[in-house]
């Protein structure tokens, strides 16, 4: 009762506090079975001749194993777990009877099979000083490991840190690469696919649509006369009210489409698997959302329309990736001249 105590009253300390953050800063728990985590568990039970191994994380109110030999355990709570004993004190810890110490005596791996007697662990270190977790050894013996053992365990702990500063670092170098991705082909102001984006995902559309012989249709979108509304209200409305037809394209295509920033207040969005009747179906409910959106200059309402060209290849005649485009620019142009506010579709 005293152990179970002692082990509560410590654990949400301030010093526990950082020692979590430590930890979490991993982003380890709960994470898959991994091969080379668990060949180190199996290493240090072979080491040190034991028959059960285990690598465990301290949590706030749990200890979750992320490896362990020779057992199965998903998780404990801290309170039931020899390891929390091992975080509170940040040392190594060997228990040689797991019965004789009232710490661990009532423990469910002491009382309940496989009836724990020793107890052997090394403290898993961050970088910043924090026992996150331990790398540990039991036996159903009493006993103690030798001096050599505990040599190999210290040193095999520091093998499984080294491994979680590995995974944590792979990590943030994958966030890392996917946020310049992200950067590399968006457009800041409308967070569509930036103008090399679209090209490129242009080339890979026409790529796949002749392989798959399936149709592709593109439809530009130009503002009416967006020049007005700089020059009536600012440059600052003009690039709040291109933000809102950004968000506006986003949420109005398919996952496949992809939509961007051809020029400045040109639009772009390319329709996969889609014939030339879809996509003038598409580019009409676009133009009447557009019609529909309401900008604001302060508190004064604003309304501004589009004109829509669009271009289609059908599977028989896909042709060059810069001809899809030439197609929907001559129909937008029909569109323009036609008055504006309007859809023009393929070469009609
Ligand atoms: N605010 C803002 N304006 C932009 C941006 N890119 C282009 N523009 C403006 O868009 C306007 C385009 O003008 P025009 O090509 O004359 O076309 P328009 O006034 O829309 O007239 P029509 O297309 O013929 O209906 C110009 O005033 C550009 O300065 C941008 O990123 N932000």
């Amino acid at each position: 009762m005293l152990a179970e105590e002692q082990v509560q009253i410590t654990a949400p300390s301030q010093a526990d506090h950082f020692r979590l953050a430590a930890l979490h800063r991993y982003h380890i728990l709960d994470t898959p079975a991994c091969e080379d985590f668990s060949f180190l568990t199996e290493l240090a039970a072979k080491i040190c001749e034991v028959p059960y191994a285990y690598i465990s994380l301290v949590d706030a109110d749990r200890v979750w194993v992320k490896s362990c030999a020779g057992m199965h355990i998903g998780e404990l709570p801290r309170g039931e777990s020899y390891c929390s004993l091992v975080v509170l004190s940040e040392a190594a810890t060997e228990i040689p009877d797991l019965t004789l110490d009232p710490r661990t005596a009532h423990m469910r791996l002491t009382v309940n099979a496989p009836h724990m007697r020793m107890y052997s662990s090394v403290a898993l270190t961050s970088s910043d000083g924090f026992a996150i977790g331990t790398l540990s050894v039991l036996d159903t013996k009493p006993g103690r490991l030798s001096d050599d053992k505990r040599v190999m365990l210290v040193k095999l702990a520091r093998q499984v840190m080294a491994l979680i500063e590995l995974r944590a670092n792979e990590k943030t170098l994958e966030a890392t690469v996917h946020e310049l991705e992200l950067l590399a082909t968006t457009d800041e102001l409308t967070g569509l696919h930036n103008r090399r984006s679209l090209l490129h995902r242009l080339k890979f559309e026409v790529a796949r649509a002749r392989r798959f012989r399936s149709p592709l249709s593109a439809v530009m979108i130009d503002l009416d006369h967006f020049k007005k509304i700089n020059d009536e209200y600012g440059h600052a409305v003009g690039d709040q009210v291109l933000a809102n037809l950004g968000r506006l394209l986003r949420e109005n295509v398919r996952v496949i489409d992809v939509a961007g920033r051809y020029g400045g207040e040109e639009l772009c969005v390319l329709l996969p698997s889609t014939p030339v009747e879809g996509a003038c179906k598409f580019a009409e409910s676009l133009r009447a959302k557009i019609e529909a959106q309401v900008h604001y200059a302060g508190t004064r309402p604003l309304r501004i329309t589009a004109s829509l060209g669009v271009g289609a290849f059908n599977h028989i005649e896909i042709d060059d990736v810069e001809s899809l485009l030439k197609q929907a620019d001559a129909a937008l142009y029909r569109a323009k001249h036609g008055g504006r506010n309007r859809v023009a579709c393929g070469s009609d």
